[in-house]
């Protein structure tokens, strides 16, 4: 039985759609309920059934209103789970998580990211090593300090912040991180296992799986829905549309080459945009009663800011809420959830080293 209210497949036990939380649990391969990888693919994360269903929502004075899906306390309770379980190995077998953090050069943008990160993991316990290293670094240097993370015990998570420096060839580094520490999920193993129905990757990229717990906490259908992933990069785009499929949306990616987008977005249930162009999804783009996920995270100039400039995302949230039946805002959407799948990640990674469950 496919589409309405239920999910299954064939041969299988049906069980109705709810809304639902993901605990962490490595131990876990519950083939009953949907998760993060797609119904019925065994995940680290298993639902129980607590349902999350904000009362939030904005309601506007031409009748119109949208449910405002706030990560915020999504973000802070997976944190809470995650410092529990921490806690937890702790005092079991005197061992705690670590992430190692690789920056290169002085992008304006990557220090208040990795700061997000590392300010994260200290509020949960997970041990943090940052190696800054000058934008002229060679290949060879950026590639020991990963092999030494690769090899160091104490590290189950690596990330190394991107974009790199031009000269650098970001797919070969990519591919040097060991896929067992690669917490971003931007290993071609576990990107090709997240493409390939059945597999499994050992991590799923962060962003796309806040996305997803975002739409499965709120209780948004996806199986069979037309979904429209716009982007395709490796951090959010490609990994997100993958996603999808696996939880059995039809999924269509719109990309910079892509003519009349807005025909394409304007059929779809459930909307993702990580491009980076703020307000580049209008009001008149969205299907009326869609749900849209907003990934991009833009800087503007903002000269009533403080800091002269505040944080949009790429749909324009004042016209789209008119429309839609449920939106993230920017900030304060996708973004802390993201935050919180990477210490999600760099603890299922340390309780699969220590085989601890
Ligand atoms: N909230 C979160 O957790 C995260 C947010 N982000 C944010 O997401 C945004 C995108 O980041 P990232 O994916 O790394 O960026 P990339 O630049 O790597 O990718 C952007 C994508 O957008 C596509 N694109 C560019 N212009 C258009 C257009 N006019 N119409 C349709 N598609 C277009 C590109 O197409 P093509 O492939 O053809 O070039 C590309 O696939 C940024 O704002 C970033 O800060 C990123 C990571 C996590
Ligand atoms: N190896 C690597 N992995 C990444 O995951 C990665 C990366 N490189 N390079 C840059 C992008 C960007 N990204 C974001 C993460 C969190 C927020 C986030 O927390 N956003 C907050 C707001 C942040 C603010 O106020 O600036 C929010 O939306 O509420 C945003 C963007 C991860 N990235």
């Amino acid at each position: 039985m496919r589409g309405g209210n239920w999910v299954g497949v064939v041969g299988r036990r049906l069980r109705k759609q709810t809304s639902y939380f993901s605990v962490h649990s490595t131990s876990s391969t519950s083939t009953e309920y949907p998760n993060i990888l797609g119904p019925y693919l065994p995940d680290v994360w298993t639902p129980t059934n607590q349902s999350h269903r904000p009362q939030s929502s904005a309601i506007f004075s031409n009748g119109n209103s949208a449910r405002i899906i706030d990560g915020k306390p999504i973000a802070k309770d997976i944190k809470f789970r995650i410092a529990g379980e921490i806690q937890r190995m702790k005092a079991a077998i005197g061992k705690s998580p670590g992430l190692a953090v690789v920056l290169v050069g002085q992008r304006r943008d990557s220090k208040p990211y990795i700061n997000i990160k590392l300010r994260a993991c200290d509020e949960v316990g997970i041990a943090t090593m940052v190696e800054e290293l000058p934008e002229s670094c060679t290949e060879s240097e950026l590639l020991d300090v990963v092999s030494r993370f690769n090899e160091d015990p104490s590290v189950h998570g690596i990330i190394v912040q991107l974009p790199l420096p031009q000269h650098l060839d970001e797919e070969k580094i990519m591919t040097v991180v060991s896929p067992e520490k690669d917490v971003d999920g931007f290993h071609p193993l576990n990107m090709g296992n997240l493409a390939l129905r059945g597999r499994q990757p050992f991590f799923i990229p962060c962003a796309p799986k806040g996305c997803i717990e975002l739409l499965l906490r709120f209780g948004v259908q996806i199986s069979g829905k037309r979904s429209v992933v716009i982007g395709r990069s490796k951090i959010v785009g490609l990994p997100t549309a993958l996603l999808l499929q696996r939880h059995h949306a039809t999924v269509s990616t719109v990309h910079s080459f892509t003519k009349n987008p807005e025909q394409i977005t304007s059929q779809a249930d459930v909307i993702v945009s990580d491009v980076g162009i703020p307000n580049l999804v209008r009001g008149n783009w969205l299907k009326p009663g869609s749900v849209v996920i907003d990934m991009g995270t833009n800087l503007v100039k903002d000269t009533s800011s403080r800091h002269g400039f505040r944080v949009t995302g790429d749909v324009c949230y004042e016209e789209a809420i008119k429309v839609v039946s449920a939106i993230t805002p920017v900030p304060g959407g996708v973004g802390p959830v993201t935050i919180s799948m990477l210490l999600s990640n760099t603890l299922d990674s340390a309780k699969r080293a220590f085989r601890f469950t």
